[in-house]
C-alpha cells in the first residue's frame, strides 16, 4: 500500500510522526511525504490537501493521511477531487466505517484536537481495513460517484 500524507504548519509535528510510524508498517510499500517540512512553512492547507488528493486520483497513491488544526480543512479540500473521499476521524469507530461504509481512502487528523498516540492507534488500525465492493454499502458510494461524473466539469 502506498500512502501520501501532508500537513500544513499546524499539524506538521503530528504528520512526521504518523509518517514515520508508517515507515515502519509492513503493510505500507511507500510513504509519500508532500510536505510541509517545517512548522516555519506557511503554505495554506488547500495546497497540501489537493496535492494529496490528487496523488490519489492519479493513481500514484491508495491511501492518504492529512493533518491541520482541526482536520476539517484539508478534508473539505480533498473531497473537491473528483473520485476522492476524505474525512476526518479521531476515533476508532469512525476510521473503521470511513473505509468500510464509505470508501474514504484518506483519514485526516487535527492536531489541535487528537494526541499522537491516539492518532497514531488509529492509522495502525485503518491501515487493516478494506471496502466490499460486494456490501449493501457499495451502492451508497457509487451513488455519490454517479454525481460527480454527471456534474465533472467539462
Ligand atoms: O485547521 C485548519 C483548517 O481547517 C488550519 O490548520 C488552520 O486554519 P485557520 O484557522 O484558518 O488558520
Amino acid at each position: 500500500m502506498r500512502v501520501v500524507v501532508a500537513a500544513d504548519n499546524a499539524g506538521v509535528l503530528l504528520k512526521n510522526e504518523v509518517r514515520d510510524l508508517l515507515k515502519t508498517d509492513e503493510r505500507v510499500t511507500e510513504v509519500i511525504d508532500l510536505g510541509v517540512d517545517s512548522p516555519d512553512d506557511d503554505r495554506a492547507y488547500p495546497i497540501f490537501g489537493l496535492a494529496a488528493a490528487e496523488k490519489i486520483a492519479n493513481g500514484e497513491a491508495d491511501r492518504g493521511v492529512l493533518v491541520c488544526g482541526t482536520g476539517i480543512g484539508v478534508a473539505i479540500s480533498a473531497n473537491k477531487v473528483p473520485g476522492v473521499r476524505a474525512t476526518v476521524a479521531h476515533d476508532s469507530y469512525s476510521a473503521e466505517r470511513s473505509v468500510k461504509s464509505n470508501n474514504c481512502q484518506i483519514i485526516t487528523f487535527g492536531a489541535r484536537v487528537i494526541g499522537p498516540e491516539l492518532a497514531k492507534k488509529i492509522v495502525t488500525e485503518w491501515l487493516g481495513y478494506t471496502f466490499d465492493p460486494g456490501s449493501p454499502s457499495a451502492a451508497k458510494v457509487a451513488h455519490i460517484t454517479e454525481y460527480e461524473q454527471v456534474h465533472a466539469a467539462s
